[in-house]
């Protein structure tokens, strides 16, 4: 398997945060959350049963549209406004669940392992019921079952449910979208972990056909702080010792408490990384030995690329490879060595697509670059919104298709102008350039050089700079920045794969690539 996706998240992502700063977002966590300090690893379930948590605040219950439609005061003062006012009267008055939302909501999670649960003959099917005689509603859910307190109770107390996502115990992006595949499997054999920072307290799934696994992982450091790891592969459970001290960095980062200011590079305050906990997925591309762009590598980019931008949960993405000395050696040479048409037109259409996603992605992307990155993994760091490059004179980055006897399409031609500009792109183009950190910092091709076991919490303090902004108004500026680059892809697709098709199958080029793949095996022996 080639990705490992590994998030942090808080469990109580719902906690107010206008308003609210981030301590007292997180002295509440405390006070909310009940689970002792310690639990023995690998209890099969929790200790806490049930955990109810009011959430004041989250708005006011909208009043119901008097009959006589928009007040005559309003309508005379402004049409427009009077106009909005009727029609979302009119919604309220069409989904007077959806609209009619009690002021203060309680959310219900329950720790306790799934079980099934007979359904209350007054949920109906699709996920909607009323409570009896209220205005109130709920929602049913399938995880309401894991609830010992039943959906009547909750909707006698008035009770509008989460959504499925918080009712879930620990919910975690893996699971979520990766849920179905494991429900149902054995958990595997336990795995034990435990130091200072962090103890390994579930494994979820990841027996076969599962390939994916989940851990759950308490922090010592945060009493009520649950870490979870997913991950996909073959040999995932036997990862897990790997995975652990690799987010046991996180949190030991993160230890270092608020005074640890994102301006002195030592890695974000406690608050600063809780909240960046709930919103940031860690991609690690993982295809050893060089990450080469194969084309399994590139679809599961594309889909998880796309899973994580369709879940709101995720406002960034840090992307950075598994595999150690090298972040991306680029195009899988042997997908588009002595391949036919049919196959190369494919491939090029993944990289195209990649690309596309991700130079457009509307989340924010940073590059943690941990290894070299020439060709295609260089466009891979320059879609990104942000690249942070490890300070080791090994780890190249640039575009060296000339020196392969290739040529760099125009799109790509143009995310490197659109980055260093007209004359150092067509000086480092031609001459097929790999620039090390220091120039490659100097030409502005990555925008910081730290050490490398720094790259990590680097990277997650860009993230929270990133962050910062308004999403929407990012998200314009970006698409504002990108998009005329993006549509010259878009309006000529399918001449450019026949471009690259056409270039790379002739007798010469192949070759040349055969050639080139050749030193490369040579060198290593
Ligand atoms: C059309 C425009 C778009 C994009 C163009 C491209 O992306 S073309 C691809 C360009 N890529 C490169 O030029 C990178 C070539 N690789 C390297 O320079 C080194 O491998 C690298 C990444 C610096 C890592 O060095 P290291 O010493 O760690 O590994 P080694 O060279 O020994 O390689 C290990 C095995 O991986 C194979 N390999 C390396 N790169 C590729 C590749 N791009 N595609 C396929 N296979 C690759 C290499 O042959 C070794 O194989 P082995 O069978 O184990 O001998």
């Amino acid at each position: 398997m080639d990705l490992i996706h590994c998030c942090v998240r808080w469990p109580w992502k719902n906690f107010p945060t206008s308003k609210t700063s981030l301590f007292q977002k997180e002295e509440r966590l405390r006070h909310y959350n009940p689970l002792p300090l310690t639990v023995p690893a690998f209890s099969n379930r929790m200790p806490a049963q049930c955990v109810f948590s009011r959430i004041e605040g989250k708005g006011k219950r909208s009043p119901p549209p008097p009959p006589g439609g928009a007040p005559a005061k309003l309508a005379a003062a402004s049409p427009v406004a009077s106009r909005k006012w009727r029609s979302s009267a009119h919604a309220l008055r069409g989904a007077p669940r959806r609209a009619q939302t009690p002021g203060s909501v309680t959310y219900v999670q329950s720790n306790l392992p799934r079980r099934p649960v007979p359904r209350s003959p007054r949920l109906r099917p699709g996920g909607a019921a009323r409570a009896p005689g209220a205005g109130r509603t709920a929602r049913s859910h399938p995880g309401a079952a894991t609830c010992p307190f039943s959906a009547k109770m909750a909707l006698a107390s008035g009770v509008r449910f989460a959504p499925r996502a918080l009712l879930r115990p620990w919910s975690s992006p893996v699971e979520l979208f990766h849920h179905d595949r494991y429900r149902h499997h054995e958990p595997p054999a336990p795995v034990h972990y435990e130091d200072k920072h962090v103890s390994v307290v579930k494994v979820w799934g990841g027996t076969e056909p599962s390939r994916y696994f989940l851990i759950t992982a308490r922090i010592h450091k945060w009493p009520s702080g649950i870490l979870r790891l997913g991950g996909i592969n073959g040999d995932d459970i036997s990862e897990a010792p790997r995975v652990c001290p690799w987010a046991r960095r996180w949190v030991q980062t993160a230890s270092a408490g608020p005074a640890a200011a994102l301006s002195t590079g030592a890695g974000p305050s406690l608050p600063l990384f809780l909240l960046l906990a709930e919103w940031v997925a860690v991609m690690k591309l993982r295809n050893p030995p060089v990450n080469a762009l194969s084309l399994e590598l590139l679809t599961e980019l594309v889909i998880s690329l796309e899973k994580l931008e369709n879940d709101k949960t995720f406002r960034g993405i840090i992307l950075t490879s598994d595999c150690p000395r090298v972040f991306c050696a680029g195009l899988d040479l042997t997908e588009i060595c002595g391949r036919n048409p049919a196959h190369c037109a494919e491939y090029w259409k993944a990289m195209q697509e990649l690309w596309l996603r991700m130079y457009l992605s509307s989340l924010v992307l940073v590059a943690a670059i941990n290894g070299a990155c020439p060709a295609g993994g260089c466009i891979i760091a320059l879609s990104c919104d942000c690249r942070v490059l490890a300070d080791n004179p090994k780890y190249r980055i640039g575009l060296n298709e000339t020196l392969l006897g290739i040529i760099a399409p125009f799109w790509l031609k143009d995310t490197y102008v659109n980055t260093i500009g007209h004359r150092a792109s067509e000086q480092a183009l031609q001459l097929g350039s790999l620039f090390p950190p220091a120039e490659a910092l100097q030409v502005g091709l990555v925008d910081q050089v730290v050490p490398e076991d720094q790259v990590q919490s680097t990277a997650l303090s860009e993230m929270a700079r990133w962050l910062a902004v308004p999403d929407h108004a990012r998200q314009l500026t970006k698409n504002m920045m990108r998009k005329a680059t993006a549509d010259r892809l878009l309006r000529q697709r399918d001449a450019d794969t026949q471009n690259f098709v056409s270039f790379v199958c002739r007798d010469s080029i192949q070759k040349s690539l055969q050639a080139y793949l050749e030193k490369l095996r040579q060198r290593k022996g």
